[in-house]
């Protein structure tokens, strides 16, 4: 596969050019669905900056010939920190969608997170990676039997572990998409999970008569669930086997929770600044919450990831592992071809930033690495 070039012969590196390029390329519409962050964006733009405001401190004369960015997660290891965030509706990027993503990631050992809303069935994509932790995001349905039906489905199509993304009772408050009237459902796109599936089929369209639009419809009023709380956690340990990891968190409080009710893992995020404008930055999120667990489980994070040395300011914080969504997303406007330069620029920068922070392993990162901007070590 070539790498993608730009219009004047130059390799595309810089995650801003990958984002101009996915403006030029793509529908109003779609881009903004995938770029914009709810109401006035506060925290969309505070996501990015709060990596600015740490410092990392590196150490000299240490020997980095041979860096290890490997890391063990959920009792995998894996070549790398990084795993791709659940993104619904990939096909208003791509028509490969989520298909040339999790080839991409599978290519590179990276373990891809499928979004309940796909484009396509959770068995059609777990079927395009081999040898790597496959996860499934779970949008808890309104529908007890639709849920338990996806956790079902995921164990046997082979995935390692289910999202179980907490911070989206409803959407949020997404002004560009409001204003474009874009709701990227209404495509058809990331109702593939739902339309093969025999519980929902049999309750929701019975006769299979349904057109596509009054399929949405149907899809809309079950696919959030207003009603969830902490005491849910344990039905659904109870339907699965698999490891459960909490996407969503902020709260210090929740993340001590999370750990009382039994989670395997939790995933720091505000979605990408996607849900509740003005929530605190996710990295900034991070350090109190890792605090708190004290190792207990694994904490992933994500929000606001651009380069090589925010994933380290992530783990120097005291995360384990890191994801990231819109990047990668703006790399599959040119296909699985597009992700793989995204991520291989990433991973690039990744071990030359690590190399110079002087550590040679990713795994020996400790808070010694970082401090807050302006104050003493
Ligand atoms: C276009 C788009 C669609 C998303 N869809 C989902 C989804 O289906 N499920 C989910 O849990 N999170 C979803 N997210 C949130 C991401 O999983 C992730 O939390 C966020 O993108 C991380 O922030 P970043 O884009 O700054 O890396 C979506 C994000 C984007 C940009
Ligand atoms: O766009 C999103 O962030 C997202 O998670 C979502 C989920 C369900 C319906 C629409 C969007």
């Amino acid at each position: 596969m070539t790498a993608p070039v730009s219009a004047d012969d130059r390799p595309i590196i810089r995650i801003e050019d990958w984002e101009a390029l996915a403006e030029q390329t793509l529908p109003k519409g779609a881009f903004d669905y995938v770029h914009s962050g709810a109401g006035a964006e506060e925290t969309l733009r505070k996501n990015e900056r709060a990596f600015q405001q740490w410092d990392l401190l590196p150490k000299i004369l240490t020997n980095v010939e041979n860096v290890n960015l490997g890391i063990n997660l959920l009792n995998r290891q894996l070549p790398t920190p990084l795993l791709l965030a659940p993104v619904g509706f990939q096909t208003v990027v791509h028509p490969e969608g989520e298909l040339a993503s999790a080839r991409s990631a599978a290519g590179l050992g990276i373990p891809y997170i499928t979004s309940t809303v796909s484009s396509f069935s959770l068995e059609d994509i777990s079927a395009v990676m081999e040898n790597v932790p496959r996860y499934f995001q779970l949008y808890w349905p309104n529908d007890e039997e639709v849920a338990a039906s996806f956790v079902t489905r995921a164990e046997a199509a082979g995935y390692d572990a289910i999202v179980l993304t907490v911070d989206t009772a409803l959407l949020g408050w997404r002004e560009k998409d409001l204003q474009n009237r874009y709701f990227p459902m209404q495509t058809g796109a990331g109702t593939a999970n739902f339309v093969t599936d025999p519980v929902f089929q049999q309750k929701y369209n019975p006769s299979g008569l349904l057109t596509q639009e009054e399929l949405t419809a149907e899809i809309k009023k079950i696919l959030l669930n207003q009603s969830l709380t902490w005491e849910k956690i344990a039905w659904l340990r109870q339907q699965t086997s698999l490891p459960i990891l909490l996407k969503g968190i902020i709260h210090t409080e929740d993340g001590k929770k999370a750990v009382a009710y039994g989670a395997d893992g939790i995933i720091v995020s505000n979605h990408g600044g996607r849900q509740l404008d003005g929530v605190r930055s996710s990295l900034n999120a991070l350090p109190f919450i890792s605090k708190e667990i004290q190792g207990e489980i694994p904490i992933l994070f994500d929000s606001g990831i651009r380069r090589g040395p925010d994933i380290l300011k992530a783990i120097a914080l005291g995360a384990d592992a890191v994801i990231i969504g819109r990047p990668y997303v703006y790399g599959l406007t040119l296909g699985q071809a597009g992700v793989t330069a995204v991520l291989t620029n990433l991973l690039h920068d990744l071990e030359t930033s690590l190399a110079l922070t002087g550590t040679a392993s990713l795994s020996d990162i400790d808070g010694s690495l970082i401090a807050r901007t302006g104050n003493s070590q």
